[in-house]
Order: structure tokens, then C-alpha cells, then sequence
């Protein structure tokens, strides 16, 4: 049979990264795309340097239809060949009768991509039809598709399941797909099922049965056993050149293959330069870029681009990472577009407030006892409650406030503050906050009302810097999150406050504020907000 399938070598050893983000990776649930969305989700996709785009089921979905159509005019990739997916031709029909197939054409793209039952049972059961006619389905259709001048690929849904149950047929169904023009047959592990084990013997065994080169197969993996990736670069070790996955794993079910984690793992742990140059350090861009787009939050502890993927809190991580920070990151952050970043909490120790500190633009390499005050400081108020690992802004005052002659100068001081809630005849309830403080030599008394007690204090303190503080306008009280803390050691709860405030050039900080009294957290972490933006604002 070997010689049937010899394709020329040079489109065997070339590497296919195939992305199906806008066809399987749109049947997660709770994702939709629009047409526009889809049109940004290719060009982000494009940027990444994927070879292949599947944009979804011309004619069977309407969305997919109207998104060839205007792809046709709109898009103008650079590094991606466009792909139209729908299925064999169905039972009984001819191919060129058969209005899914005409929908295929007429999406107009360069390749298709045909789903095709490799499963016996799911022949009889699920199509009801004869394994024969099946395999007359592959054939009719990839051939008639190349014969239109596609390049054709061909998805064996079921292939590892089918295989185990009735290897013969199921590798049959490669074969008919194969010999008839098909440029490469896909392995799917639809269910999702496999481990990387079942993968690599299911591959030798199917490429000595039928003596088809591994790089004539692709992979499809899902990832019901969270092995979608690792079963995807098992399929690579075994021979496979071309990998299927969709843009941060979104699929069916639990999803699909990370197409970033599997890149990423070809080209920097087994050498395949599978994007072009310049492209995976556009990683982290496109994977925040798409899940924008599919209104899906970012996974921070997703491997490679998450935000936490370089993390680190462990004070004994730090102390090495200070030595080399390849010591504690398994590859450069910087390869994939992504960056290292050191948290400051309970289980700091003194490298991770040195290089904490360091990277907020402060050197304490000459302060070695700023180091041992500030360590020593963090674990006594993460212990009262406060949490400095999302509050850069409150440490770095917490640094400066121990550094000599460091300090930002407190903005104003306190006197007191008041806060009225009135709750009115027509129910609304308003808050109304005075503050009385002394801002460079001069007593200031300010009032205000708000919507609640924190913003009327917000408001009250803002009329009374103005006027010796005029940059105050542009701060925005961007977010608010109050956590309550249980009390421990016979002490009652207590609350955090988190304030993320931002200015005018969309920079923003976040600040920590912690007490049993709400209001008086929230001061703390207001205070400090002020106090942090305004320093920044005066260089
Ligand atoms: C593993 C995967 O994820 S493959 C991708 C799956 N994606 C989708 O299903 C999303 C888009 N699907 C759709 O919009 C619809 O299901 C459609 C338009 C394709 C079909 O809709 P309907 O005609 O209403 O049929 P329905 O979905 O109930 O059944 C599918 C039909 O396709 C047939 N079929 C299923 N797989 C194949 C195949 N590989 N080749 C040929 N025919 C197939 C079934 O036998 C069934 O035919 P029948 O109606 O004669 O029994
Ligand atoms: C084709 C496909 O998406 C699958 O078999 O999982």
C-alpha cells in the first residue's frame, strides 16, 4: 500500500499549525461570536503565524456563511490559509447534489476540511448507514473537493476510539481519505478520552498497518482527560507534522489543545520552528486578544500567557531566582511575550522584597536593613489581614516609607473625618462625608455627598486637595472590592479593602487598606491611592 500514499516530501516535512478557534472552539459553551468578532479573532490569529484558520461551517451555521463572505473581501492574511469545515457528503446523496458540500465550494476558500466517521459504530448507529457506503462518502467528496481545486484535509472523528474497537475499518477510513487526494488525515480524539500512551501505539500501529508516513496523519485532540496537549505532542514524538488546537483551549466540553501550550512546546522544547519568526512573543498579546473577543476573562494560571505563569511567591524561589531566574522558570517569559513578576506576601523572605522592589524601580542592594524591616513588616500585617500581592502601590510605599529620605510626602494629614448616612422621604439614601485636614500648612475643611459612605468620603477629600492638588481630576476610582476576613486567635473579622484607581494615560495601581470598620479600610487604601498618584504625577 506504501507507495499509494507517498505525497511529495516536501509537503510532508513541512509543519501545518491548523487553528480551529472559530469552528470548534465556538461550540464552548457560553461563547458567541459575532461576524466582526470572528474577522478580529483571524487576524489575531494571523499575527500568531498559525498556517491555517478553520472559520467555521459554511451552510450550516449562518454566522459561519457571511463570515467567508466578507473574510473574501476584508481579510488580507499573511501567514494563514483560510479553511472552510463541513462533512462527507450524506448517505445516499451524490456529492455533487449534496447542498452542504455546494456550501463548502462556495465559501470560496483554498482548503477544506471535511469531518468524516471513522468509528464503525457510530456508522451503523449514529449515520445509519454501511461501513461501504461510508467509505464511498470519504472518497466521493475528498475527491470531487480536489478535484474543485481545494486542498483537502479530512478529520477521522472517533479515529482512536474506532481504532480500538475495530482497527481494520477505522484505518480504512484513513486510507479511502488518503488515496483519494485528502493532503493529510487527522487523528481526532473526539471524546477525549486518550492518554499520551494510547496515542503513540495507536500511531505505530496504524502507520505499520497501512505504511502511510506519520507526517501524511494530523491531531485533534480534546481534553476530557486534560491531556489534550500532552496527547497532541505525543502525536508529534510519533511522527505527526500537523497539530490542531484552538486559542487558549476553548472547545467543546472541557475544550481543545491550547494552541498556545502546544506551540510553544514544539518550538521550545523539541526545536520545530512551527511560526515564523517574530511570532511567538506575540503569545500573550493574542491570547488576551481573543479572549477579549470571546468575553471570556483571561486564565492568570494558564500555561505560558497566563499572568501568574511566571509568578512567584515563595520566598525560597526568590532567593534563587535573584542568582539566575531561569533557576525557578522552566523557559525565558520574554519568548512567549510574557513576563516574570515576584509577589510579596506571607512566605516572602528577603530576595523577594529585593526584587520586588526592584522591579518597582527601587535598589535596596545597599539597604540590607530597609530589607530585614520591610520582610519583617509584610508577615506581621499579612498576618492582620492585609494581602500586598495585588497591591503594588501600598507596598511600595510600605518600601519607601522604611527607605531614609525615600518617602513620598504624605499629601495632607488628618484631622478627622465624619460620615452621615440620611436616608430621605422619598428612600433614597444618600451619604454625606466631611473631612477636615491640613494640606501644606493650611486647615481645610470639606464636605461632600456620595453615593455611599466610601464615595461621599472620596468626593469630600477630593474638594478638599483640590485646590493645592489640581492633577486629583484626573484620578478614577476604577474599582472596589471589600473582602471579609474570619477572625483567627479569638480576634472578630476584619475587612479588606482593594482600590484600584487609574489616570488619564490609562495607567493604574492598586492599593490595600485593612480594619475592622469598612470605612476606615477603605480610608487606608484611598490615603494611599492619593498619596501614590499623586507622587507619580510630580515625576
Ligand atoms: C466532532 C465535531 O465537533 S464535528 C462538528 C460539529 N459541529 C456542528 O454540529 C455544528 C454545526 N451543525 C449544524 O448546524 C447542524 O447539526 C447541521 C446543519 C450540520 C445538520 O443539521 P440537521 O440537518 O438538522 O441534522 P442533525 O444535526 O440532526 O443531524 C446531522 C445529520 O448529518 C449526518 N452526519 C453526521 N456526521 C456526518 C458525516 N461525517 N458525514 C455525513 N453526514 C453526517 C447525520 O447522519 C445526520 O443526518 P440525518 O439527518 O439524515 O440523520
Ligand atoms: C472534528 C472534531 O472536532 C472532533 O472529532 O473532535
Amino acid at each position: 500500500m506504501g507507495g499509494l500514499f507517498v505525497a511529495a516530501e516536501r509537503i510532508l516535512m513541512t509543519f501545518q499549525v491548523y487553528d480551529t478557534t472559530l469552528r470548534d472552539g465556538a461550540q464552548r459553551e457560553g461563547l458567541s461570536y459575532t461576524v466582526a468578532d470572528k474577522l478580529a479573532v483571524a487576524r489575531l490569529l494571523d499575527e500568531f503565524g498559525v498556517g491555517f484558520i478553520e472559520g467555521g461551517w459554511p451552510g450550516a451555521v449562518p454566522k459561519d456563511t457571511e463570515f467567508f463572505r466578507r473574510a473574501r473581501a476584508e481579510l488580507d492574511l499573511r501567514h494563514a490559509v483560510l479553511v472552510a469545515f463541513g462533512a462527507t457528503r450524506h448517505a445516499g446523496r451524490k456529492v455533487d447534489d449534496d447542498p452542504q458540500v455546494r456550501s463548502l465550494l462556495a465559501a470560496e476558500t483554498p482548503a477544506v476540511t471535511l469531518v468524516a466517521k471513522a468509528d464503525l459504530r457510530h456508522v451503523q448507529r449514529a449515520l445509519r448507514t454501511s461501513a461501504d457506503e461510508n467509505l464511498a462518502m470519504v472518497h466521493d467528496t475528498v475527491t470531487y473537493l480536489v478535484a474543485q481545486g481545494r486542498r483537502v484535509f479530512v478529520d477521522g472523528e472517533h479515529f482512536f476510539d474506532g481504532y480500538r474497537d475495530d482497527p481494520g475499518y477505522t484505518a480504512s477510513v484513513a486510507q479511502t481519505a488518503l488515496a483519494a487526494g485528502a493532503e493529510r488525515f487527522v487523528l481526532c480524539d473526539t471524546n477525549g478520552g486518550m492518554l499520551p500512551s494510547q496515542v503513540t501505539a495507536v500511531i505505530a500501529d496504524l502507520t505499520a498497518r497501512l505504511g502511510v508516513a506519520p507526517g501524511q496523519l494530523g491531531i485533534h485532540t480534546q481534553d476530557d482527560t486534560a491531556c489534550a496537549v500532552a496527547n497532541t505532542i505525543a502525536a508529534v514524538e510519533a511522527g505527526v507534522r500537523h497539530v490542531q488546537g484552538t486559542a487558549n483551549g476553548y472547545g467543546e466540553r472541557p475544550g481543545n489543545a491550547d494552541l498556545f501550550a502546544v506551540v510553544a512546546n514544539l518550538q521550545l522544547k523539541l526545536g520545530f520552528p512551527v511560526v515564523p519568526e517574530g511570532c511567538l512573543e506575540q503569545m500573550v498579546r493574542v491570547s488576551r486578544g481573543i479572549a477579549e473577543l470571546a468575553t471570556i476573562a483571561p486564565d492568570d494560571h494558564q500555561a505560558y500567557v497566563g499572568a501568574a505563569a511566571f509568578a512567584h511567591k515563595a520566598g525560597l524561589h526568590a532567593s534563587a531566582i535573584k542568582v539566575d531566574p531561569l533557576f525557578y522558570n522552566h523557559v525565558d517569559p520574554q519568548l512567549v511575550g510574557n513576563r516574570m513578576r515576584i509577589l510579596v506576601t506571607e512566605m516572602a523572605g528577603r530576595a523577594s522584597v529585593e526584587l520586588k522592589s526592584r522591579e518597582l524601580g527601587l535598589d535596596l542592594t545597599d539597604h540590607p536593613e530597609t530589607l530585614n524591616r520591610v520582610t519583617k513588616r509584610v508577615k506581621e500585617l499579612e498576618a492582620e489581614g492585609w494581602s500586598f500581592e495585588a497591591a503594588d502601590a501600598s507596598f511600595e510605599l510600605l518600601v519607601r516609607s522604611e527607605l531614609p529620605d525615600a518617602a513620598p510626602p504624605r499629601p495632607f494629614t488628618l484631622e478627622s473625618y465624619r460620615i452621615l448616612v440620611e436616608h430621605r422621604e422619598d428612600g433614597a439614601v444618600v451619604s454625606e462625608a466631611t473631612v477636615k485636614i491640613r494640606v501644606r500648612g493650611e486647615r481645610v475643611i470639606a464636605t461632600a455627598e456620595g453615593n455611599g459612605p466610601v464615595n461621599a468620603l472620596d468626593e469630600a477629600l477630593r474638594v478638599g486637595l483640590a485646590k493645592h492638588y489640581p492633577e486629583l481630576r484626573d484620578f478614577e476610582l476604577a474599582d472596589y472590592k471589600v473582602g471579609i476576613l474570619a477572625g483567627s486567635h479569638g480576634t472578630g473579622a476584619v475587612t479588606r479593602v482593594l482600590v484600584e484607581t487609574s489616570d488619564h494615560t490609562g495607567r493604574d495601581w492598586t492599593t490595600v487598606g485593612v480594619h475592622p470598620n469598612v470605612v476606615e479600610a477603605s480610608w487606608d487604601a484611598l490615603v494611599d491611592a492619593l498619596t501614590y498618584g499623586l507622587d507619580r504625577a510630580r515625576g
